[in-house]
């Protein structure tokens, strides 16, 4: 359930509830509370609370929360308890990155197609963790398994021979509209771009998402970029006098 009105910010509020929530597990803290969550989070009480009240009432008034019980919950409502199919596209310096990091196995993502058009590439086998037994406990050790690199070409007959989710690209800017496309043509829902440049006609401004074209329903963009960070960094380091809160985070 995604009711309409949840602000993105809430959303990555609740990942970083469920990552508290996780190291609460590995201290073997049985129960928490919003006040202890918040301290954590570096948000108010009132703020968790809100949040958590978009998706139910997982606490008892004046008891708290069951760390599992929560933890459990947060991980259902966020949609990390199922598998997610990811592959590739663009398998250069940070497509190579991406794909040996272990950190995504850890939530059931898992990579199952790694794709570029560079011919030294094509063919070229990648050792990529592989998907977390959900009942293993975090910190344990990841299995690898190995990729050939596939020309681009040869998306869509991938796709329809393995379901896959999302598609996360890393291809240069001027690159990055045709590998989305791509993608979209193959069947793909999700792409996580991290080229520095917005996907037509799937834009989001201003945290709202722009008209599709028929071929774009139902595809959903997110865009990273740590260049962002360093930029707001730098800005709120020459101006700290205008780094406000969130007003959605004050009480
Ligand atoms: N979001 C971030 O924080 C972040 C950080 C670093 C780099 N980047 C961006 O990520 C992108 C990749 O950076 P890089 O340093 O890995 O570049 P790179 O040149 O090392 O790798 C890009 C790869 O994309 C491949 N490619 C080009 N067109 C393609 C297509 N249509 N389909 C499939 N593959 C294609 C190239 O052959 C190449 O192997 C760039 O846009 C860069 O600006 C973003």
């Amino acid at each position: 359930m995604t009711a309409p009105g949840i602000p993105t910010a809430a959303i990555s509020r609740l990942i970083t509830y469920l990552r508290i929530l996780e190291e609460l597990e590995r201290e073997e803290r049985l129960t928490t509370s919003s006040g202890a969550l918040a301290e954590r989070a570096q948000v108010n009480a009132f703020q968790v609370r809100k949040d958590l009240a978009y998706f139910g009432r997982f606490g008892t008034r004046g008891m708290g929360y069951t760390v599992s019980v929560l933890k459990r919950e947060l991980t259902r409502v966020l949609g990390l308890n199922r598998s997610w199919n990811v592959v590739i596209v663009g398998m250069g310096r940070l497509g190579q990155a991406i794909a040996h990091y272990p950190g995504a196995s850890e939530y059931q993502f898992s990579y199952v197609g790694l794709f570029d058009v560079r011919s030294d590439l094509i063919g070229l086998q990648v050792d990529v963790p592989a998907r977390r037994d959900l009942h293993s406990g975090l910190g344990q050790g990841f299995q690898a398994r190995t990729l050939h690199i596939q020309h681009i070409d040869s998306l869509a007959a991938f796709t329809a021979q393995q379901p896959v989710d999302m598609g996360f690209l890393a291809v240069p800017t001027e690159h990055a509209q045709s590998a989305a496309q791509s993608l979209v043509e193959a069947g793909v829902k999700g792409i996580l771009n991290f080229a520095p440049t917005l996907i037509q006609p799937r834009a989001k401004e201003g945290g709202h998402l722009q008209e599709i074209s028929d071929e774009w329903r139902d595809v959903m963009v997110e865009n990273v970029d740590f260049l962002v960070g360093m930029k707001r960094l730098a800005f709120y380091m020459l101006n700290p006098q205008l780094n406000e809160p969130d007003p959605e985070e004050k009480t």
